[in-house]
């Protein structure tokens, strides 16, 4: 047994686990929700843990893509027959956290079973249609995905080529790829799995394109499972993650389907084919808003993950003895250490924060819509696609400074970082590319700028800054007082400066280009305005939770938010020394005051990551593992190889062996 190993712990992180100066399951339960909901966590996992059937054969890592499409379906099945084990009603967090326990991070074939097709179903039925299709979906006696993307077009649905066109002799829809880019691809469980899809597609009736809409569409045979006929379609192949899910294509050849498959809970189709509009026209894309809302607590699970495992290997792992003779020290103790890995823990609470926020509005919308009210729609659609754009960005890089800050063992899948990154830089993609969900935030912005330069601004609340008089000069004077309020208000008037300096940039351009050239011509800076929009949002959010907690957790956690507004503001220091609203001196103070926090968090940084209460089974990481007995682990892990099954490999008889036997003859 090693040296460092004592009842069956690495000395180092217990010494930590020792230095807690709060208790971490006060801490659990407050960041997850209360007492209550981690006592949830524990039955879940317990109950994981006990059932064999949630087991893979070997490390994920070591399976083909055939074994990996398997043993997903295999266990989704498990999961979904025992989902009395958990309240179908809570999703977001039950829901989440009894599938990232059985299923990890190689997605699986019901994916988008469950994130699209059940809430589209929900969503966009009419009465009807839902009485007919949810009881069947729920059940899983189909299983279905969101058909939207084609090979063309991905961003543009105005421009989905799919066609979906109303035959009122048969009261029929026709729908049909008219050309190879019409083909749908990468809608996920679509490639083998599904029998039905929600296809998007462009609806035709009497004579007349009346935009994107959904169709409930039948695409396997439910007895043989083959395609229908006039159905094409098949898996597109391995990706850089989720290769547990089989993403696929999928074509029509004037496959009819009856007038009822178009989900009419917003806009319908008479049989006589009379079209009749909704109420909002983006309401068709309400599954879309859902999923970026969740998407958020979803990254800022996998950048805690990075986060914790970084931390707990940085406790364990020994390297450089700055006076020598005295051994060499914890990496954690390198300030540059802390510097790469703490913001990440800083940025994974702040979106995990930010994530409550989003469910409670995203409610609070299902519940106004009930009522046919729209209002908040345009706020949560802006709010949603920044978040979505800036946790999932900062969450791509945070992983890989995590991966960075393991050295070598970050670069074996051993350590989990590959995964994550796999899985988690998808969401800078789907759902709406970042960029272009910026610039719908820009939109909202910019009609705030213009109201607020009419003088008529009524603003809500969430852009309420744009209009307010701000400060000319930065009131900080030392950094220990530096209060939350002056923080905001630095954050306020750089993110309005360039909101109304990208608006400024559109207008001016207006007047001597068309629009759509002044739009973009303008755009990095309207991009840019909807970054500092929404980081404004996750450190107000942050901060403001961190100051109703109780004390003794307060004590600590104000060191975390802070290191996360400060890392912000002083890495971006130009924005704030522009026209000399914040003065070098003060910014030199803001960098002190990250290295004070850095320093803050040190001692406990064991104890905060155990707080976000991963198991390892969760963590799936030899790195990360709670134990922290990474060199016993990494040298058992290695011997799930396959070429480890035998000693020598047919490549040295076929090749190793004559070449350096060749060459040993000509010695
Ligand atoms: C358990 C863990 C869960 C998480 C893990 C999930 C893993 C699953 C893996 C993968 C799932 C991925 C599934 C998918 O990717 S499905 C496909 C998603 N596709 C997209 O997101 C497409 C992106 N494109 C769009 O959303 C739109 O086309 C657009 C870019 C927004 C443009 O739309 P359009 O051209 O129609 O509109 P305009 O630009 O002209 O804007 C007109 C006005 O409408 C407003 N608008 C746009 N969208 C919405 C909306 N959704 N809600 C409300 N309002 C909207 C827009 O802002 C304009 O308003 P304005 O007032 O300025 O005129
Ligand atoms: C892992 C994964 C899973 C997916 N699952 C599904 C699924 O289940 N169902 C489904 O239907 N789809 C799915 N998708 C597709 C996904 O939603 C799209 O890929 C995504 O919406 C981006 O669209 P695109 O591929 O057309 O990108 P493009 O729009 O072609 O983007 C390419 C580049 O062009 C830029 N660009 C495009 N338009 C503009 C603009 N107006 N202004 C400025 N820049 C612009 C983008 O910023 C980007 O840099 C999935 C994708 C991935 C990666």
């Amino acid at each position: 047994m090693s040296r460092w190993i004592q009842n069956g712990d690495n000395v180092d992180i217990t010494k930590e686990r020792k230095n807690a100066t709060f208790n971490t399951e006060r801490m659990s339960a407050w960041i997850h929700g209360g007492d209550e909901v981690l006592k949830r966590r524990r039955e879940i996992l317990d109950y994981v843990k006990s059932n064999p059937d949630f087991k893979d054969p070997i490390p994920v890592e070591f399976l083909s893509r055939e074994e990996r499409v398997s043993n997903g379906t295999r266990k989704i099945v498990k999961m979904t027959d025992n989902t009395d084990q958990i309240d179908g009603a809570d999703f977001f967090g039950e829901g989440m956290y009894f599938q990232s326990l059985v299923m990890g991070r190689d997605l699986h074939p019901l994916s988008l079973h469950y994130i699209m097709f059940l809430p589209t179903l929900q969503g966009q039925t009419d009465d009807e249609q839902l009485d007919e299709w949810l009881p069947k979906a729920i059940a899983r006696s189909i299983v279905g995905t969101y058909a939207q993307t084609e090979l063309g077009h991905g961003t543009n649905l105005s421009k989905l080529e799919t066609t979906a066109t109303y035959d009122p002799s048969t009261q029929e829809f026709v729908l049909h790829s008219p050309t190879i880019t019409a083909a749908k691809w990468w809608p996920g469980g679509l490639g083998k799995s599904s029998n039905h899809a929600i296809v998007v597609a462009q609806l035709y009736t009497k004579g007349q394109c009346k935009g994107p809409h959904p169709f409930i569409v039948q695409l396997r045979d439910l007895e043989t499972h083959k395609p229908m006929k006039g159905v094409r379609l098949g898996d597109i192949g391995p990706k850089l993650g989720i290769n547990g899910s089989d993403n696929g294509f999928l074509l029509f050849d004037k496959y009819r389907i009856p007038r009822k498959a178009m989900l009419m809970r917003y806009s319908k189709v008479q049989p006589d084919g009379t079209y009749i509009a909704p109420a909002h026209s983006k309401l068709g894309y309400g599954t879309m808003v859902f999923v970026r809302s969740i998407m958020i607590k979803d990254q800022a699970t996998q950048l805690g993950a990075a986060a914790t495992i970084a931390t707990r290997y940085s406790a364990v792992r020994r390297q450089g003895e700055p006076v020598v003779g005295n051994g060499e020290i914890q990496i954690l103790d390198y300030q540059t250490q802390q510097y790469r890995v703490f913001p990440q823990l800083a940025r994974a609470f702040a979106f995990l924060f930010a994530a409550y926020e989003i469910r409670d509005l995203y409610l609070r919308l299902t519940e106004e819509l009930t009522h046919g009210n729209t209002e908040l729609l345009p706020e949560i659609h802006a709010l949603s696609s920044g978040l979505k754009s800036v946790v999932s960005w900062d969450t791509a890089q945070g992983i890989e400074q995590c991966r960075l800050s393991c050295g070598g063992h970050g670069y074996s899948q051993a350590s989990a970082f590959p995964e994550i990154y796999g899985y988690a830089v998808g969401g800078c993609t789907y759902e709406g590319e970042n960029l272009v969900m910026l610039l719908q935030v820009a939109r909202y912005l910019v009609k705030a700028a213009e109201e607020t330069r009419k003088g008529t601004s009524n603003l809500a609340e969430i852009c309420g800054y744009i209009s307010k008089t701000g400060r000319r000069t930065s009131s900080l004077t030392s950094i220990a007082n530096y209060t939350t309020d002056q923080i905001i208000e630095d954050l306020e008037h750089v993110a309005r400066k360039q909101v109304f300096h990208a608006y400024d940039k559109l207008k001016k351009a207006q007047q001597h280009v068309k629009p759509e050239d002044a739009w973009n011509q303008s755009s990095v800076e309207l991009a840019k305005a909807s970054r500092w929009h929404v980081r404004l949002y996750l450190v107000k959010t942050f901060l403001k939770k961190v100051d109703k907690a109780p004390e003794d957790l307060k004590k600590v956690m104000i060191h975390v938010a802070r290191l996360y507004a400060f890392d912000i503001i002083s890495s971006s220091s130009g924005n704030f020394l522009e026209e000399g609203y914040m003065r070098p001196d003060q910014i030199t103070e803001i960098k002190e005051g990250v290295y004070e926090c850095l320093a803050k968090i040190r001692p406990v940084a064991v104890s905060l990551v155990d707080s976000w209460d991963y198991d390892d089974l969760e963590l799936k990481s030899v790195l990360g593992k709670r134990d922290g007995n990474v060199y016993e682990a990494l040298l058992q892990w290695a011997q799930n190889s396959q070429l480890n099954k035998s000693d020598v490999i047919p490549t040295f008889e076929k090749y190793l062996g004559p070449m350096m036997k060749d060459a040993r003859s000509k010695l």
